[in-house]
């Protein structure tokens, strides 16, 4: 692996990670579907949160939380293999918090009171708060200021056989005798409900008890503070003379990247597209003119469609596809690496390139980080990832704290274009992974058409932001039709366009017939060649977004 900039866990090249600058809550992962979802929650109150493993050893973390909130997890306490806490927690001093599994770990952790329910508690139920008075009032802070009922969503099947030494109950269910407890001296809170997911109305206002009521952490996380905090440390961590590197595609991620790296070392920041040939129509004079003329940024489009479309004839095996692509794509950014080097080297103002730009995203650290062990390859993604080790180049992530939406902000802050920012993610393989089969020019032209006039529709429509991703591709195969008369034997286009907030399930765009027919109508009349349209209305599981 190439060196990082920064990993989460602190780290000697980064001189001033953000949980050194804002108050951080530390969230635990013990493997539930939702962690990163508590991670949201807080800096949605702008409060910056961090996730790490459950596993992770308290002594080599180098930083102070202001809080700790235990997530749920699918294993039970009592259970041989399960995973535990790091006991240092209960001398670090600060307010923590347990869900669901969390809570049963804090229990067991004071008197290993946890066994199999009768039943299990999957869905809503209603809570019922139980106030204190007097010594024991502040037992109540978790709930503070909100209703003595309130609806919650449960998951689990174990439960507490009687109250931990030194708790007290603060809220029940009809099925959880325990479903609030809290320490009668250390602040110590566990919940057996989700207060992250949104089926919990309120669980939001619990949260934001938890970190700003009871761990006192100020809400200070905001794009503005990180945008500045972010360009200082670039500026420092490349040094005067420095000069970084990026691979630039068009889309949201590695345009925020870019466009902040120019805000921190204006020209000493390379930017490199490449047009493969199997991009949306026009895209690489687009990307140019507003990476350019409209943000300042230092790009080089490098023009090897002919390239890439030769390595590609007679190659129909998605995954060959995917691999050539990937391969080329590296050949061609060495190469061109090389040359902005040697120019570099001549130039009086600046140093030597030692830096590699990524877009890399909280939820790719998250994924690498992650208490759940390594997924199955369903696809190869393309990447640029081999390239910094072999140039032998540091890598520099800025966006490796962000969620996407928060990268969204950040390139609003940024003045970054709306319509940019609000793009729909597009693969690396381009329009090579939606065109089933081998890849031909004219197949190419026949899916950039029809998908211009996809989203064209799209946008008129005001959909474009309510769908999370939609483009046009192509089946294998041809079909027969008839037009003026006369019999064609054509293309069949297959439209995509789907709901999701991850990409790693999703739905398909519920459309109504009418906006169907005038995409459809618009496609058989403008795309030469084309003889049917269908639209795709299978969810992801069990297909996937694009088609290859
Ligand atoms: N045609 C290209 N030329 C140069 N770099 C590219 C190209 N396509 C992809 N990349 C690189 O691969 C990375 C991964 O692509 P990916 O699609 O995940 O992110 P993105 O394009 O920045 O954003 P989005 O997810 O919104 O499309 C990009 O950030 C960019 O560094
Ligand atoms: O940069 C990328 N390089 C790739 O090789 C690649 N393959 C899929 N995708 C994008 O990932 C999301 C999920 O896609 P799938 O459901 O098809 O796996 C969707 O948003 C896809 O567009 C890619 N992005
Ligand atoms: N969602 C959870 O954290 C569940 C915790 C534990 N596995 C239970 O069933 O009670
Ligand atoms: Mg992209």
């Amino acid at each position: 692996m190439a060196q990082t900039d920064g990993v989460v866990n602190g780290d000697a090249n980064d001189p001033a990670p953000p949980h050194t600058i804002f108050d951080t809550i530390l969230v635990l992962d013990f493997g539930s579907q939702y962690t990163h979802l508590i991670t949201r929650r807080l800096r949605e109150l702008s409060i910056y949160s961090e996730m790490l493993p459950c596993t992770q050893r308290l002594s080599e973390l180098g930083w102070k939380p202001k809080g700790v909130i235990l997530s749920g997890g699918p294993y039970s306490v009592y259970a041989e293999d399960a995973p535990h806490v790091d006991p240092e927690v209960f001398n670090l001093d600060v307010p923590i918090l347990g869900i669901c599994y969390g809570l049963q770990e804090l229990a067991w952790n004071h008197g290993k009171n946890v066994l199999a329910g009768d039943k299990r508690e999957y869905g809503h139920s209603g809570l019922k708060i139980q106030r204190h008075s007097g010594k024991q009032a502040h037992v109540d802070r978790l709930f503070e200021g909100l209703h003595d009922d309130m609806e919650v969503w449960m998951s689990h099947g174990d439960k507490l056989s009687h109250m931990p030494d030194g708790f007290l109950t603060v809220a029940t269910t009809p099925n959880s005798p325990y479903a609030g407890i809290a320490h009668e001296e250390k602040e110590y809170y566990g919940i057996q409900f989700h207060p992250e997911v949104t089926h919990t109305p309120q669980g939001k206002e619990v949260i934001e008890n938890f970190a700003v009521k009871i761990c006192k952490a100020k809400q200070d996380w905001t794009m503005e503070a990180f945008v500045d905090k972010e360009i200082a440390r670039i500026r420092k961590l490349v040094g005067e003379e420095g000069q970084v590197l990026g691979a630039v595609s068009g889309g949201v991620d590695s345009t925020v990247a870019a466009k902040l790296m120019h805000e921190a070392i204006g020209d000493r920041f390379h930017a490199v597209m490449v047009d493969n040939g199997v991009m949306r129509q026009d895209e690489a004079k687009q990307v140019k003119e507003t990476l350019t003329k409209g943000l300042g940024v230092n790009l080089t489009v490098v023009d090897a469609s002919e390239r890439f479309l030769g390595l590609l004839k007679g190659v129909s095996d998605p995954e060959k596809k995917r691999k050539i692509i990937g391969n080329t794509f590296i050949e061609i950014f060495e190469e061109e690496a090389k040359k902005i080097a040697k120019e570099a080297e001549n130039s009086p103002r600046a140093g030597p390139i030692n830096f590699f730009l990524q877009g890399t995203l909280y939820p790719d650290v998250i994924e690498s980080i992650s208490f759940k062990g390594p997924s199955q390859t369903i696809k190869t993604h393309h990447n640029v990832g081999g390239l910094p080790e072999k140039m032998n180049l540091k890598l520099i992530e800025p966006l490796r704290e962000l969620f996407k939406d928060e990268v969204r902000a950040m390139g609003t802050n940024l003045g970054i274009p709306s319509d940019l920012v609000w793009r729909h993610p597009f693969p690396g393989p381009g329009i090579a992974i939606r065109i089933i089969g081998e890849v031909t020019p004219d197949k190419v032209r026949i899916v950039q058409e029809a998908d211009k006039i996809f989203i064209e529709e799209i946008r008129n429509a005001g959909l474009y932001r309510d769908i999370s991703q939609a483009f046009a591709a192509l089946m294998d195969g041809k079909s027969v039709g008839v037009v003026g008369d006369q019999r064609l034997h054509g293309h069949i286009i297959a439209l995509r366009a789907v709901v999701t907030t991850d990409f790693m399930t999703a739905n398909y765009y519920r459309f109504d017939y009418d906006f169907m027919d005038k995409v459809i109508n618009r496609i058989g009349n403008e795309v030469h060649g084309v003889a049917r349209v269908l639209y795709e209305m299978t969810s992801k599981p069990p297909s996937t977004i694009e088609f290859e």
